[in-house]
């Protein structure tokens, strides 16, 4: 699906199985994203998700299936000169420098960002001269971002960004992101943050034991939970909350009865209802999290 965008898709996943050995990573998966989409994979732990970006970035071939990288075989090395990527672990040479380590990346690109700018791009310029090996984790997680966006690439997969950043340093990671994606830049990412889908994503696309189960703008996903959380303070300030379809009907209702009540508000159905509706409960176990994230 490619809702926003005409004309080719910047990736093109058809039909798509994937194996090893006995278990299924991925059953027959298509999915289209368009120039400048910025979508985002979420699924439990196993669902698929790094064996999609896997074949996107050519690290792997399908079993079954064909996928494009603008047009291409992304098998084929010159189809990734327009690829940015972070893994979900990342290597980095301990020994050597923040700059050096960006200035070898950058050098496998025709027209870099020239590092300095990169760095101060991600708020890492203070640490160029350091070695990797001291960095924390978060600063770890910076730079590898920063990798992927090195050769001003044209689409870009990140693998669980912001896992193990502080708030601050994900907020700042997100405003990047963002930053990137109004470049125009297609960006497909997978994350156990349903706040970073919700901050970040236009599209979701839901994926469970291969499969994909929802695919669409992030309004839909949430509008297909329907449930709306109706609540306000009746008399004596006794706090009541309703789950209703309709909550428009609801208030009409509540204000038609004469009932006395303040404070009313209304919250739409979360992504993670959204995701725990969709998945059958796998939210539950999938390691996902809306905890201590700010948006
Ligand atoms: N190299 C491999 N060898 C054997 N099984 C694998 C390999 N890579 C992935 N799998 C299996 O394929 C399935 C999908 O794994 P994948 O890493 O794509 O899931 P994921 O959605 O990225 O999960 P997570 O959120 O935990 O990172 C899992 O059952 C996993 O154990």
């Amino acid at each position: 699906m490619n809702l926003n965008h005409d004309g080719e898709p910047v990736v093109s996943v058809d039909d798509v199985t994937r194996t090893f050995g006995d278990v299924v990573a991925l059953d027959h998966v298509s999915l289209d994203v368009g120039p400048g989409e910025l979508v985002g994979l979420l699924g439990p732990n196993g669902a698929g998700k790094s064996t999609l970006l896997s074949l996107v970035s050519g690290l792997r071939r399908p079993d079954a299936g064909t996928v494009r990288l603008l047009g291409q075989d992304p098998t084929d090395p010159a189809a990734r000169a327009t690829l940015g990527m972070t893994p979900q672990e990342t290597g980095l040479p301990a020994t050597l420098r923040v700059a050096e380590v960006v200035d070898f990346v950058a050098g496998h690109y025709p027209d870099p960002v020239p590092t300095p700018e990169l760095l101060e791009q991600f708020g890492i310029a203070e640490l160029a001269r350091r070695q990797t090996g001291s960095l924390s984790g978060g600063q770890k997680r910076r730079l590898a971002v920063a990798l992927a966006m090195t050769g001003r690439p044209r689409v870009v997969l990140l693998d669980e960004p912001t896992t193990g950043l502080d708030v601050a340093g994900r907020t700042a990671l997100w405003d990047t992101i963002r930053a990137c994606h109004q470049a125009g830049v297609t960006i497909l990412l997978t994350s156990h943050y349903l706040e970073e889908i919700q901050a970040l994503a236009e599209r979701v696309v839901v994926i469970d034991h291969g499969r994909v189960l929802a695919d669409d703008s992030l309004p839909a996903i949430l509008e297909r939970v329907g449930a709306s959380r109706v609540s306000y303070a009746g008399p004596g300030g006794v706090r009541e909350e309703h789950v209703v379809s309709d909550s428009d009907e609801f208030v009409r209702d509540l204000v038609r009865s004469g009932a006395e009540f303040t404070g009313l508000e209304i919250r739409h159905a979360s992504l993670e209802e959204a995701f725990t509706a969709l998945t059958g409960g796998a939210a539950e176990n999938a390691d996902l999290t809306t905890e201590g994230v700010e948006r």
